[in-house]
């Protein structure tokens, strides 16, 4: 399925420049206008008193020619340089907090949008990849939405400052001035979008190494048993590489920009002094306008290397805007809380579901894995049975709107599923998956999970209900022994009832249970029929069921084949009557028994 991915880290690379827009840029540093405006302002003031130390050296210089003292002049160049240094380092501080801040917030908004993705959209991206948006690309945004962008604006302006009181020094030399900056401004513009490009590409190999590593740690034991370490290795290698190849890139570019600004600054430099020197030598120039003019023009190569680096840094923010922004237009949940249940869906006891003419396929691509199921189940515990794939979880699946059928309805009290809001439907739902996983932390963590509010009485019910006591007592710290990372360090029986006790404990009116089907001794499975029979005599069960021998005194038994509803019954009537059910039971030698 991965395969279909396309927010697709790989793909980003060859689209061009990224279309995130300055605007975008903006749009993440304007809930920190007034502290861009503050740490900004002092970074201006800053530059405004280096801009003012050359006229106040020609006053120094003037003093010297002119025999007087030079004690006022050179207070004021000492009172301005530690006042500017102050100031600067001031605003430096208020600038980089306030980059602290904006990446905060780009990473608390990409994660509330990451979790509220629909299922289906995150069976087609790379999870190691989404990683890699929230911890790397929102970390480019550190300095762009603050640093950079006051640096370009403030020193534009220094720049647009220092060229005027060049022009009004002297305007020949400011003509050749103006010359060198117009090249430097043209090889900018040839440059920059070769940067964007490389962070991008960049970008996106970082992305696809967290892919191929969560690819990895998702299978670890399999990479190991396979001896296939080598060749995973390999792959992440090269992914490496290429992130190493297109930083390289980026860094290429930045230095060939940086270094032709700064020859170019002195090319001007010595074309200043030629010609200076030939109008100070014929008398058109005053020796100490010239020299101001030359110390305004290195000035200036401050404000001109600082504008350069802003602007390939805004081209690497600008590139990790455009990925981030890919999350925005996949599709999202509406998970507000507070939304009112209709009438009818506040009632309590054991849920009613319907399926009527259920049609339903993954993707538009992919065949239809439901061709019109229909049937019922109100309270007590209804099994769904049939051979491999018939789609029995994925009638899990659509009663907890992963996703929404392609024709017919689905029904819990008779309303359809998608006119429950989406919290209140998943709270009148208890749902354990065929793996139960279990999350890193410990026992009572995941079972208060999906309860976070239930006191220790609700807690020790579960635990009793689940079949959990014997698991609680020979854990060292009891319910607060961590089960490690996937529940590495308890059974796969004992998950799967950790999973149920979770389940119960949100009191669900309708519990769907995904049996597993390897995972269960004769005596985990007694214990699990145990536990399913004691909640289906409050609420309604429904239990895909691998083990017929755990449902034969279901309810009802609802017999699956390849999409469709074969036959409804109890297992003593479908012995009796159904053919594939006839197999199913004589395969697991249970005919016998009804
Ligand atoms: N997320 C998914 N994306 C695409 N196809 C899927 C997805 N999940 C399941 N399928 C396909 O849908 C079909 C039905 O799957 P489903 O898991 O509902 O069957 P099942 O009856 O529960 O099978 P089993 O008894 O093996 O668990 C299968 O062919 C499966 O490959």
């Amino acid at each position: 399925m991965t395969e279909q991915y396309d927010v697709h880290a790989d793909r980003a690379g060859d689209e061009g420049a990224p279309k995130a827009s300055m605007r975008r840029l903006w749009d993440y540093a304007r809930p920190h206008a007034r502290s861009l405006v503050l740490g900004g302002g002092l970074a201006l003031v800053g530059g405004l008193t280096d801009l003012a130390q050359p006229l106040v050296a020609k006053m120094v210089i003037d003093a010297l020619g002119e025999g007087g003292s030079l004690t006022r002049p050179l207070m004021l160049l000492g009172g301005l340089i530690i006042v500017g240094a102050l100031v600067a380092a001031s605003g430096a501080f208020v600038l980089e907090r306030t980059a602290q801040s904006v990446v905060l917030s780009a990473r608390r908004s990409l994660v509330g949008r990451l979790l509220r993705l629909r299922v289906a959209e995150v069976d087609r991206l790379k999870p190691g990849d989404l990683i890699s948006r929230v911890t790397g690309d929102t970390t480019l945004l550190r300095t762009v939405a603050t640093s950079s962008v006051v640096d370009a604006l403030s020193n534009s302006l220094l720049l647009v400052g220092g060229i005027v009181l060049m022009a009004v020094m002297d305007l020949v030399l400011f003509g050749v001035t103006f010359g060198v900056l117009v090249v430097v401004g043209l090889v900018m513009a040839a440059v920059l979008p070769r940067i964007n490009r490389a962070t991008v590409a960049g970008q996106a190999a970082v992305g696809e190494m967290g892919s191929l590593l969560e690819r990895v740690f998702g299978a670890f034991r399999t990479v190991k048993a396979s001896g296939a370490e080598r060749a995973e290795s390999a792959r992440v290698d090269a992914a490496a590489e290429e992130a190493w190849r297109k930083g390289v890139a980026v860094a290429g570019w930045g230095a060939f920009a940086g270094t032709l600004s700064w020859l170019s600054v002195n090319v001007a430099f010595l074309t200043v002094l030629g010609v200076g020197g030939a109008r100070v030598a014929s008398g058109e120039l005053e020796v100490s306008s010239l020299i101001a003019f030359l110390l305004m023009l290195f000035y200036l190569m401050g404000p001109i290397s600082i504008l350069i680096n802003a602007a390939t840094q805004i081209q690497s923010g600008l590139a990790a805007i455009h990925r981030i922004d890919e999350i925005d237009s996949l599709g999202s949940e509406d998970l507000d809380e507070r939304a009112e249940a209709p009438a009818v869906l506040a009632a309590g006891g054991p849920a009613t579901v319907s399926f009527t003419d259920v049609a339903f396929r993954y993707a538009p691509d992919l065949p239809f894995v439901h061709h019109g199921v229909t049937f019922e189940a109100s309270g007590g515990l209804t099994a769904l049975v049939g051979p491999s794939g018939a789609g029995k979880t994925t009638v899990f699946s659509l009663l907890e709107r992963f996703y929404d059928p392609t024709g017919g309805t689905v029904r819990i009290d008779g309303t359809d599923v998608r006119e429950w809001p989406l919290a209140v439907l998943r709270g009148t739902i208890g749902y354990v998956e065929q793996d139960a996983p279990v999350l890193d932390g410990t026992l009572r963590e995941n079972l208060l999970m999906a309860a976070p509010h239930a006191g220790e009485d609700d807690l020790a019910g579960v635990v009793r209900r689940a079949r959990l006591e014997t698991l609680v007592e020979r854990l060292p710290e009891g319910l607060d022994s961590r089960i490690g990372h996937r529940g590495t360090t308890i059974s796969g029986g004992e998950r799967q009832r950790v999973a149920i006790a979770r389940a119960l404990l949100r009191r669900p009116r309708l519990l769907l249970l995904d049996e597993a089907t390897s995972q269960l001794d004769a005596h985990n499975e007694n214990a699990l029929k145990q536990v399913m029979l004691d909640a289906a005599s409050e609420t309604s069960v429904i239990v895909v069921a691998h083990r017929l021998s755990t449902v034969t005194s279901a309810d009802r038994i609802v017999v699956m084949d390849a999409g469709r509803v074969r036959t409804v019954g109890t297992h003593e009537e479908l012995v009796a009557a159904d053919e594939l059910y006839r197999d199913l039971a004589a395969s697991q030698l249970l005919a016998a028994d009804s």
